[in-house]
């Protein structure tokens, strides 16, 4: 059974079809990154998941069933963006008063803070206010609030914004335990290397639809190009060849294979010239070349519309 199944959803603005149609299901243990240019429509998704809006149309499936805010917030943690968190209030209190609402009794609530304020090395802010507390330790406290009563479903908006790498690395470690251990994660970013490291599976929103939609190696592999990395002991000029030099070094020349071509014909044409082969492999375009083609000829914001529904 899915974690969560999102059917047709739709939400208008009367300015902006804001979420037009998108359907996608996440698995249990999935780490599932939500992609998209700005105004794409990605927190107005989310903003659905969490029954934050209601959508115009369309089903959300909660582990199985129609999605009921009142009894499934309990599972789910969002972390958004913006900070969440009271300036004021004590950080140990407010933990606490945190996890009581999201259905954890007072002392279940005060040994979960316990557990997760020694584990990321956080006890002596116990007492302190969130304004005391800088960016990047804010951002720890609010990744910490959003786990503590062990989330099914758990949505990150930018989770890495403003952490150093150490602290970048306890929340990555702490994100694929998580997953581990069965809980789905949905991840929007902007910063393509993070969703390519961590994330199995992507979907790519551009003005309010779904535009890709696989497993972070699947998509890889679609938009592949037929480049690759050969190295040689020697490298001579490359006439009638199947192939064209796109780069080359010292160590190694990238080469596009032509039409019609495949990766023997240019090992073959190599041997035929006697030249040793030392490496030879196939490069995959990265998740930033893929977004960055697929929204080309977006523009830079995206335009108001009149919109009827
Ligand atoms: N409350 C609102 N009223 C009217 N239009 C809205 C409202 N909230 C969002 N929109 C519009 O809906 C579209 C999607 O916005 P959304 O915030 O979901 O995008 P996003 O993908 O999260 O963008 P970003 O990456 O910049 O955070 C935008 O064009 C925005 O102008």
């Amino acid at each position: 059974m899915n974690r969560l199944d999102v059917k047709h959803l739709k939400k208008y603005y009367t300015s902006q079809k804001a979420v037009d149609d998108i359907s996608f299901s996440l698995e249990p243990g999935s780490i599932f990154g939500l992609l998209g240019p700005n105004g794409a429509g990605k927190t107005t998704l989310i903003r659905m998941i969490t029954g934050i809006l209601f959508p115009d149309e369309g089903d959300i499936i909660f582990d199985g069933q129609p999605f009921n805010p009142d009894r499934d917030n309990a599972f789910i943690g969002y972390m958004p963006e913006e900070k969440g968190l009271y300036k004021k209030m004590k950080i140990g209190d407010q933990a606490i008063y945190l996890a009581q609402l999201k259905g954890l009794s007072k002392a279940t609530a005060i040994e979960r803070v316990k557990h997760w304020f020694i584990k990321f090395e956080m006890q002596s802010w116990w007492n302190k206010k969130v304004e005391d507390l800088s960016k990047g330790m804010q951002q720890k406290l609010q990744f910490v609030t959003t786990v503590l009563n062990d989330p099914k479903l758990i949505i990150l908006d930018e989770p890495f914004s403003g952490l150093d790498p150490v602290n970048s690395n306890l929340i990555k470690e702490e994100i694929y335990n998580l997953a581990q251990k069965g809980a789905s994660i949905i991840f929007s970013t902007h910063r393509m290397e993070q969703v390519e490291e961590i994330c199995d599976h992507i979907i790519l929103v551009n003005k309010g639809q779904k535009i890709l939609d696989g497993s972070v190696s699947g998509v890889k592999q679609q938009f592949k190009e037929a480049i690759f990395s050969i190295g040689l002991d020697d490298y001579p000029p490359a006439t009638d060849a199947p192939f064209e030099i796109i780069g080359q070094n010292k160590q190694q020349q990238v080469i596009k294979i032509k039409e019609g071509y495949r990766s023997n014909d240019v090992l073959q044409y190599y041997l035929g010239k006697q030249v040793g082969i030392n490496s030879f492999q196939e490069i995959l375009p990265s998740l930033n070349d893929i977004f960055i083609k697929l929204v080309h000829g977006t523009p830079l914001a995206r335009q108001f519309e009149t919109v009827t529904a």
